[in-house]
């Protein structure tokens, strides 16, 4: 069939997509609606940066954007290109190349059980169900992690269910890891350690985060307000114009109230 011949030809372009040469997504006037509201527009952008951030306030779309990175949602508008190839011509693999690490631990858990969870994704990649257990029992144990394989998720601290998420992502070895606000639950110290440990991954990464602590060393911050690009740059050009705006919003609301269009 014409559909999957081109579907095959994606996944084997994806698979040999040169990340050093070429920017892995390009966006083109690229927008988003759902039930006819508007949630992200006029998008034209690339990423290629190791390391890119990606602010704005509550409700300006930073989730929804990074969605249509990985096919979780498709644009309704303009074209989107991942690893040089049509977004839209087989969005279900695009995880197996873009893994996205979700903003709360519970909605990403397909499984009860770590070492299920974390195997999840192997047997998602075509590897036999007791082979893939194996090879994720060892992978949890490389990565300090053996002592939760057993264990239901639903027992773990907000911390450890945050670290298999991650480990349940990164089992698949994708070349991009787009993480939405993975430091919320955390604690100083795991936050800390969290950063430290995502700073030594080789992948790529796109991170949505309110805590510029955990932007530090990034090389591009995306800006977004009300589901436009508004900044776009180095990390202190873009992050005080950022500042600049939340005090001209937190003053023009004053104390207690909310300014308009804001949640
Ligand atoms: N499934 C959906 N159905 C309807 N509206 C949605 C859906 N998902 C997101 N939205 C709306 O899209 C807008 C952007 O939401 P999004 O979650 O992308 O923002 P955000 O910047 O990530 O917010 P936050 O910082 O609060 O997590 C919001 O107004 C939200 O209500």
């Amino acid at each position: 069939m014409f559909w999957r011949k081109r579907a095959e030809t994606q996944r084997t372009a994806a698979a040999v997509f040169d990340l050093k040469a070429d920017p892995w997504a390009r966006l083109s006037s690229v927008g988003l609606e759902i039930d006819g509201r508007t949630i992200l527009q006029d998008l034209t952008l690339e990423l290629r940066e190791a390391r890119i951030g990606i602010v704005g306030l509550n409700g300006s779309g930073k989730s929804s954007f990074i969605r249509l990175l990985n096919g979780l949602r498709q644009p309704t508008s303009g074209h989107l290109e991942i690893f040089g190839v049509d977004a839209a011509l087989d969005p279900a693999a695009l995880p197996r190349h873009v893994g996205f690490v979700f903003q709360n631990p519970d909605h990403q858990a397909i499984f009860p059980i770590v070492e299920e969870d974390v195997a999840f994704g192997l047997t998602q990649l075509g590897r036999p169900r007791d082979e893939a257990l194996a090879a994720a029992r060892t992978f949890l144990v490389d990565h300090g992690a053996g002592h939760l394989a057993a264990r239901p998720i639903a027992d773990l601290s907000e911390g450890q269910k945050q670290l298999v998420a991650i480990l349940a992502v990164l089992i698949m070895q994708p070349a991009v890891i787009l993480l939405d606000e993975p430091f919320s639950a955390l604690d100083g110290l795991a936050g800390r350690r969290l950063q430290e440990w995502l700073a030594a991954l080789p992948q790529r990464l796109v991170l949505i985060s309110h805590d510029r602590a955990h932007l530090q060393g990034f090389e591009r911050i995306l800006w977004i307000e009300d589901g436009r690009l508004r900044g776009d740059g180095d990390p202190a050009t873009v992050l005080a114009a950022y500042d600049r705006e939340i005090e001209r919003r937190a003053t023009l609301a004053g104390p207690g109230g909310w300014s308009e269009g804001h949640l």
